[in-house]
């Protein structure tokens, strides 16, 4: 199945790093738990180097299908094809391995570590060194050690997170925790980040922060950004291409300005009888 992408994307503003091929196709996927159905038919893509949002009112099955899209769910039917490999069946070990990372809805941090070393546990998938290397300090170790360090430094100083880094989570402002959790994640190297509603709980201040840096990740590293958002002034800031969910079924597919103008979105949303 070929899913369209609008050539008013394909041909948007200069950025850094523009859009490539697909990296991420979903093809008629449904999920059922017992008697409910989560998701119906549903088929999308993503785009390398995209900001693609996923909205829909309470129960319409987005978190479903973040978890669909990170193994976390087995689907019924359809398929999940990452960077052109078609997967029989996703798992979150095979998702971390093919670059998914994502955060989560309610921040799953090590509250009484300090900020640095919740970012150094990202790195988890990118250190081989064994117990025994690790314990005796031979090479692999020390080399992995010293790059884990930097990378994840690099992190702590582009989320502007220095003043904090000694700092255990469960001392920080929800915002701030938010923020390296998003740090951890990216600690990971990811090629596509899930986010579960990243400004959910934040003040306007926060929100503002958290809209910049997920920009930013985009910007300066190239990732490719799925994220699910209620706020919808961000969704509709942030993101290039949107996809909109109402009971588990997919009733509208574009940019911002082609989402906003769709009727069934707009019914949808005012909770028009189906
Ligand atoms: N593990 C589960 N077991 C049973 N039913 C589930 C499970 N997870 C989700 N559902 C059901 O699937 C449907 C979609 O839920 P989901 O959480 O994906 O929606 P959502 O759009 O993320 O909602 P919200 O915005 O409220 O978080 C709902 O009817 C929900 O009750």
């Amino acid at each position: 199945m070929t899913i369209t992408v609008p050539s008013s994307i394909l041909q948007s503003a200069e950025r850094a790093f523009p859009f490539g091929p697909p990296v991420l196709e979903l093809e008629s996927i449904s999920l059922r738990f017992g008697g409910v159905q989560a998701l119906t038919n549903i088929s999308f893509n993503v785009l390398e180097h995209e900001v693609r949002a996923i909205i829909g009112p309470n129960g319409a099955g987005k978190s479903s299908m973040l978890n669909v899209i990170n193994g976390i769910y087995v689907p019924q039917e359809g398929s999940i094809t990452v960077a052109g490999e078609r997967l029989s069946e996703m798992t979150p070990t095979h998702a971390a391995h093919l670059g998914i990372a994502r955060t989560f809805q309610n921040i799953a941090l090590f509250r009484g570590m300090s900020v640095l070393d919740n970012i150094m546990a990202g790195r988890i998938l990118r250190t081989h060194a064994t117990f025994l290397e690790v314990a005796l300090q031979l090479p692999r170790a020390r080399r992995e050690e010293t790059e884990n360090r930097a990378v994840v430094e690099e992190i702590i100083e582009f989320l502007e997170i220095e003043h904090i880094r000694k700092t255990p989570v469960s001392r920080l402002p929800y915002g701030l925790q938010k923020r390296v959790e998003l740090g951890r994640a990216l600690a990971a190297e990811p090629k596509i980040l899930l986010l579960d509603e990243p400004m959910a709980g934040m003040n306007i201040e926060e929100k503002q922060d958290m809209c910049r840096f997920i920009l930013d990740v985009n910007d300066h590293y190239g990732t490719t950004v799925v994220l699910i958002e209620h706020d919808m002034g961000v969704v509709m800031d942030i993101s290039d291409r949107v996809v909109v969910l109402d009971y588990g079924k997919k009733i509208g597919d574009g940019t911002p300005d082609e989402v906003r103008s769709n009727q069934d979105v707009i019914d949808a949303y005012l909770g028009v009888a189906h």
